[in-house]
């Protein structure tokens, strides 16, 4: 378990982390979200170590992280950083190196690696060569290349086909199936909706939900949409809090099934009753909730 604990980091005058705490469980994907600007950047650069914080900590299993640790840590920079002359299979060696790995070795996982990635026949081409998305797999695959012990990734899915996504989705799981906690930040929601077991949402550098995409659902207040070919106008008087009402159409929010279904009921007794039922959150919904 890597933990993140009342971090705070200031750049200049701006407060940009306040108190940042979470979990990043072993095993799981865990999506970091929050607008631009949030502090997500600034955070995983902490847990790094390539950044300090000017107090809080980072802990691995409870205790401080050690730089033993976090060089085993596979990391995707926002600043992506290959060498743009050399190939992407002596880039992937050149790591394993740093690494105190063997090059033959090296050599075999990186083009195992390279092949799910759907990046083999590139594997001689210089990094500036290929598409920025390839660019981006190359990317993974250097996170990746030493067996990490955990994963920090920076927005890894920018820019990737939706195919891309997949193969990259299956090796980020595979880390995690073995393991190893992952956390990745992301803009794409419906990926993160897709993709992660816990969900760190962040405003203005402070985390404002955390959880299972199921435990955040349910933090949602219940809403209820009913459909009448009669003016709606009435269920105001209903005790319920009316979100959005259009002539025949109101969407509402109760605080119990036998308060919603006291509305349908109402709703019969006026006419006919086209739709009704509880409207399903998305965690769009929530993150629109959660940030406003
Ligand atoms: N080196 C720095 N010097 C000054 N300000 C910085 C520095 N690094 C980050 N900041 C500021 O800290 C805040 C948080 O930035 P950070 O990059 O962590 O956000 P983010 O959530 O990753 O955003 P994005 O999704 O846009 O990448 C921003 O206001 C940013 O301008």
């Amino acid at each position: 378990m890597i933990s993140v604990v009342d971090l705070n980091r200031s750049f200049g005058t701006a407060h940009v982390l306040k108190d940042l705490s979470f979990d990043i469980a072993p095993g799981r994907m865990t999506g970091f979200v929050g607008g631009n600007g949030a502090g997500k950047t600034t955070t995983m650069r902490i847990i790094l170590g390539v950044l300090e914080a000017d107090s809080g900590q980072v802990l691995h299993d409870g205790k401080p992280i050690t730089a033993g640790y976090r060089a085993h840590i596979g990391y995707m920079p926002e600043e992506r950083g290959l060498y743009p002359k050399m190939s992407t299979i002596d880039q992937l060696v050149f790591l394993g190196d740093l690494h105190g790995r063997d090059r033959r070795e090296t050599r075999t996982r990186g083009m195992e690696l390279l092949e799910r990635l759907g990046l083999a026949e590139r594997a001689t081409s210089p990094v500036e060569e290929l598409s920025l998305g390839n660019q981006q797999r190359a990317q993974i695959a250097a996170a990746l290349i030493h067996d990490p012990v955990a994963l920090i990734l920076d927005e890894p899915f920018s820019g990737l086909d939706p195919v891309a996504v997949d193969v990259t989705l299956e090796v980020l799981r595979d880390v995690a199936d073995a393991g190893a906690p992952v956390l990745f930040s992301s803009h794409q929601l419906d990926l993160v909706e897709r993709l992660c077991d816990e969900l760190v949402i962040i405003a203005a550098g402070e985390v404002r939900a955390s959880g299972t995409r199921a435990e955040l659902l349910a933090t949602a207040d219940p809403v209820w949409e009913l459909e009448a070919d009669a003016d709606t106008g009435w269920v105001r008087g209903m005790g319920v809090r009316v979100e959005e009402f259009d002539g025949g159409h109101v969407r509402f929010g109760a605080d119990s099934e036998e308060q919603a279904q006291a509305v349908l009921a109402e709703a019969m007794t006026r006419g006919v009753v086209h739709r009704f039922g509880p409207v399903t959150h998305s965690l769009h919904d929530i993150f629109k909730e959660t940030l406003a």
